[in-house]
């Protein structure tokens, strides 16, 4: 099985770390700058559980060097995507699988989702059409990152938290495709369970993500602050509640309520957001795939969400003052 992964940062780079170290599929990585240079010079190491696992896939710097792949496993962040997708099609045949694994609302959402939206193109994530076009949602498979990791220097993955990698197929059926790739995950060390109900999964991830990364990134203050200040929290609240109505109206249904899941950030502490992360660095933020495609869902559905959109503006501004959108 071949199985590329693009944008091997922290998450990729985990993944691909472990695949290549059970040594049952042939991987490659696509990487850039100093990090891809440090994996091609010195391996791929990763960091978890205090041991050291050095590997050696194959790590490029193009779809072209790495050929078609039966997997293409996405791991960039949501505003690197539009520009990287014309990259990706060498990499791209007829039996070759694209695994989303990038936080937010997928460019892929409305597909054959049963309903009045079917077919719909996400905007926020996909502005031109160009990346429906290029990643076909047909090849697509569904892909929830719950492991937490994070670059620590160039070649080196340092990871924190988890092991689950949640598939599902947009269609919901236990396909061949997504079997299989479960099996290899499973194999690598993962958790990689094939659901029914993809969305609803997306969502309570993005739950959190819509409401305490943009006020992170707005505030400065980690997690533990948001959730301990009864007014911050109160606004992550009524966002959360706002985006449970939107998603609700697209069929979607919540296994947990939404002080459960502020709960649930509570207990991670004083983190800083991915989002403050990237403010902090100057970096692109994803600030569409997180809360403007909420919005954008938002008027779809003709769902109030004024909180939201307050956010949204404030953070708008923000990351454009920053340089960051
Ligand atoms: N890290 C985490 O703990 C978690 C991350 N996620 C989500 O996972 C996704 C991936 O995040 P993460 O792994 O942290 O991101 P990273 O920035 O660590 O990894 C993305 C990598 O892709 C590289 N890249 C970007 N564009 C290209 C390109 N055109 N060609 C080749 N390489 C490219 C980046 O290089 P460069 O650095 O040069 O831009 C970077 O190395 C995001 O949606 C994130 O929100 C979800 C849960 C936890
Ligand atoms: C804040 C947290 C833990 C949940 O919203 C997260 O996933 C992130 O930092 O992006």
């Amino acid at each position: 099985m071949k199985i590329c992964v693009f944008g091997a940062g922290a998450i990729g780079g985990l993944m691909a770390a472990r695949l290549a170290a059970k040594g049952e599929t042939e991987v490659t990585v696509i990487a850039r700058g100093p990090h891809l240079a440090a994996m091609q010079a010195n391996g791929l190491k990763l960091i978890s559980d205090g041991q050291e696992t050095v590997v050696r896939p194959r790590c490029v710097a193009s779809a072209a060097e790495a050929g078609r792949q039966d997997y293409v496993v996405i791991t960039l962040k949501a505003p690197a995507l539009a520009g990287a997708a014309a990259q990706m099609q060498p990499l791209i045949g007829e039996g070759t699988t694209i695994v989303s694994a990038v936080n937010g609302v997928p460019w892929w959402y409305f597909y054959k989702l049963a309903g009045p939206y079917e077919g719909r193109r996400v905007e926020s994530v996909d502005p031109t059409g160009e990346v429906g076009r290029l990643l076909p949602p047909e090849k697509v498979l569904g892909c929830i990152i719950y492991p937490a990791a994070e670059v620590s220097e160039p070649g080196v993955i340092e990871h924190t938290y988890g092991d689950r990698f949640t598939l599902g197929e947009p269609d919901g059926s236990r396909s061949d495709r997504a079997m299989a790739l479960s099996a290899a995950l499973s194999a690598a060390g993962f958790k990689a369970p094939v659901r029914p109900k993809i969305r609803d999964e997306i969502w309570v991830k993005l739950w959190g993500n819509l409401a305490f990364n943009p006020l992170s990134a707005l505030t400065t203050a980690t997690l533990d602050v948001i959730t301990g200040d009864a007014e911050l929290r109160a606004v992550c609240r009524q966002m959360m509640l706002e985006a449970q109505a939107v998603a609700e109206s697209l069929g979607v249904r919540f296994a947990i309520d939404v002080d459960k899941r502020i709960a649930g950030a509570a207990e991670v502490g004083a983190h800083k957001t991915s989002m403050l992360q990237d403010l902090e660095r100057g970096r692109p933020m994803e600030v569409d795939a997180l809360l403007g495609s909420v919005v954008e869902l938002a008027g779809i559905t003709e769902v109030p969400a004024p909180t939201c959109r307050t956010v949204l503006a404030l953070l708008r501004t923000r990351a454009r003052l920053a340089g960051c959108y």
